[in-house]
């Protein structure tokens, strides 16, 4: 039986019980947005908790996005949480802390933090096996630098987005037998990602070890990294990933905070061959988050994040080793989660094979999204005795290019 159980209707055994707590920024009609910490189905209103002295952060919970919160640091972090968790348990708290929980149907979610730099890893050797055969049949499915480095790209921060923000249909240069055309992607895919919430900076000429991972990373949220495969596949050779994936990137509206995935640390997959020192990570660990995917609603896959090949403590140790900077409000996402099924991939490129082999959704064959289209993710994690914690989801429609 878990220690403590809380006060407020439906928390216990619900996926956003005491265990979890995770943060976000709404507003209530046309108000001001404000941080909340999310519990059963409404949301503590934390910036009224600090008005209230009920909570104490110098100020950083009144503030209209996570930043100032995110750059206080572990221990400032752990201490919010701890003191939440005595409100929300407490009887005694209840008659101050009642008045400061709105239903979430009553509340608007916005982008929880303000984005500094925007990174996204390849991190699943599925994924990438699958990709490179699809992109570059009769290649090797892995390029030789794979497993010696967490091969990354740096993304478009200005455009990414809260959950159940419409996505418009990218236009592009796309390859046709006739040479490229210009219009609306005919390849709309998805990408079912984690990304994790860069908190504590660190200065420009300076390394973060993969060890130092908790003091800089808050926490977590589901991603989902649209990509036009079309505009992909003609613009990405020599440099990278560009246009086909810069137009939107869907966050969840709920930061889960590490502190509240203790239990849901696991050993990650042995890398051979052995990595250079500064990617060592002891422990070398991943987190055991299990991902759906809904297609209309439909789930069509079950990506399991457990068995991605590079941890997010390499990642952050590979992402600073040059001595570039960390910014509170940076974001790095893992990369497309994909298992060794079929039914666990993370993206419709590979669930269709590249288009060549449609799915059954709501009836219809599928490959590529269509407009009027609505993707979710969400995911799972275990939590203290036996309980579950739920990432908040992130989901979005697809609205025609204009
Ligand atoms: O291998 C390629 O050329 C392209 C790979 C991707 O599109 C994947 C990407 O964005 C990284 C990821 O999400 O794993
Ligand atoms: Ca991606
Ligand atoms: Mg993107």
């Amino acid at each position: 039986m878990s220690a403590r159980a809380s006060w407020v209707t439906g928390a216990d055994g619900s996926g956003f019980g005491i265990h979890h707590l995770p943060y976000g920024v709404f507003r209530v009609g046309a108000g001001e947005p404000r941080i909340g910490v999310r519990i059963a189905d409404v949301v503590l209103d934390l910036a009224g908790a600090e008005a209230a002295d009920l909570v104490l952060a110098g100020g950083a919970l009144c503030q209209p996005t996570l930043n100032t919160f995110l750059a206080l640091g572990a221990p400032q972090w752990t201490a919010v949480r701890q003191r939440i968790t005595e409100l929300l348990t407490d009887p005694a708290h209840r008659a101050a802390v009642e008045p400061l929980l709105v239903p979430l149907d009553q509340v608007r979610m916005e982008l929880p933090f303000e984005v500094a730099d925007y990174v996204d890893f390849y991190s699943s050797e599925q994924h990438a096996s699958n990709v490179g055969q699809i992109f570059r049949p009769g290649q090797p499915p892995l390029l030789p630098n794979w497993k010696h480095l967490p091969i990354g790209y740096h993304g478009r921060a200005g455009t990414v987005v809260v959950s159940g923000t419409p996505v418009l249909r990218p236009q592009g240069q796309r390859p046709s037998k006739d040479g490229p055309v210009f219009g609306p992607s005919a390849r709309l895919d998805i990408e079912a990602e984690v990304g994790f919430v860069v908190g504590v900076p660190s200065p420009l000429g300076s390394r973060v070890a993969a060890a130092d991972f908790a003091d800089h990373v808050f926490g977590v949220v589901l991603v989902n990294d649209w990509s036009a495969r079309d505009i992909q596949a003609w613009e990405y050779q020599p440099l990278g990933p560009f246009l086909g994936k810069s137009f939107a990137t869907s966050i969840a509206a709920w930061v889960t905070p590490l502190d509240a995935l203790r239990h849901a640390y696991v050993a990650a997959p042995e890398q051979d061959p052995q990595v250079l020192d500064y990617l060592r990570d002891e422990p070398h660990v991943g987190l055991d988050l299990r991902l759906t995917v809904s297609w209309n609603g439909e789930r069509v896959s079950e990506p399991p994040f457990a068995g991605m090949y590079w941890t997010p403590a390499q990642q952050l140790a590979h992402l600073t080793v040059n001595g570039a900077a960390l910014r509170t409000g940076d974001l790095y996402a893992s990369g497309t989660v994909s298992g060794v099924r079929r039914d666990q991939v993370g993206s419709f490129l590979e669930l269709t094979w590249g288009g060549a082999e449609p799915v059954t959704v709501g009836g219809t064959e599928r490959t590529f999204l269509v407009d009027g289209d609505t993707v979710t993710i969400t995911a799972t994690a275990p939590g203290p005795d036996g309980a579950t914690i739920e990432l908040g989801e992130v989901t979005g429609t697809i609205r025609p290019a204009c």
